[in-house]
């Protein structure tokens, strides 16, 4: 499947957004290390400690669509190994949850990307069914259903879906001019000349 934001990282897009993008707070972080997700949010609003939303949410999504999910940071384990597998079943492509989750090594060997607040053993109750394609405000950012959500090593940034294809082309313009920074640092010029930053002498 293609990657939605042309496999660019969270900090190139939020660069190039020009201030479209939002940065979700940096205590939302990748259940496992290498994990990726980029898609359209399809949003769930729930109870923190309670994961029937999230059972729903999993049978109700559409395919190539990322679970963003307020559960007001809540410290318990909202998905495990089955909902990950659940959802892969359905071709979600990753979860960002304000709240926590466990089965981390699962996730990361299902190849399942995560992005949560928490890691935690600690269980749910499964009561409160919750509300789909709602903005929703995850990490102190509001998401609203079709935004572009995507997560990396760096965290999970938002674009509205207005945004998405001149953020997209001006990422491309960036890492072009980056990879032209790169070869000259290679080959010896400091950064302080490369981005004409001043002389770098010590006063
Ligand atoms: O309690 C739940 O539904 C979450 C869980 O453990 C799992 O998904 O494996
Ligand atoms: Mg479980």
């Amino acid at each position: 499947m293609t990657d939605a934001a042309r496999g660019h990282s969270t900090a190139t897009l939020f660069e190039a957004s020009a201030g479209a993008a939002h940065a979700c707070d940096p205590g939302l972080r990748p259940s496992w290390q290498g994990a990726r997700v980029a898609g359209p949010a399809f949003t769930v609003q729930g109870i923190g400690g309670d994961n029937l939303a999230l059972h729903r949410a999993v049978a109700a999504a559409p395919a190539g669509s990322v679970l963003v999910v307020d559960l007001q940071g809540a410290r318990h384990g909202h998905l495990g190994e089955i909902l990950a597998v659940a959802a892969q079943q359905r071709g979600i492509l990753g979860l960002v949850v304000d709240g926590g989750v466990r089965d981390t090594a699962e996730q990361a060997e299902l190849d399942f990307p995560v992005f949560a607040r928490h890691i935690t053993v600690v269980g749910t109750g499964k009561d409160h069914p919750g509300t789909f394609d709602v903005p929703v405000r995850v990490g102190g950012v509001v998401v609203r259903p079709g935004d572009l959500v995507v997560g990396d090593a760096d965290g999970v940034v938002v674009l509205r879906a207005e945004a998405v294809a001149e953020t997209l082309d001006r990422s491309d313009e960036r890492v072009a001019a980056e990879q032209r920074a790169l070869a000259a640092i290679r080959g010896g010029v400091t950064t302080l000349e490369y981005y004409r930053l001043g002389s770098g002498s010590t006063p």
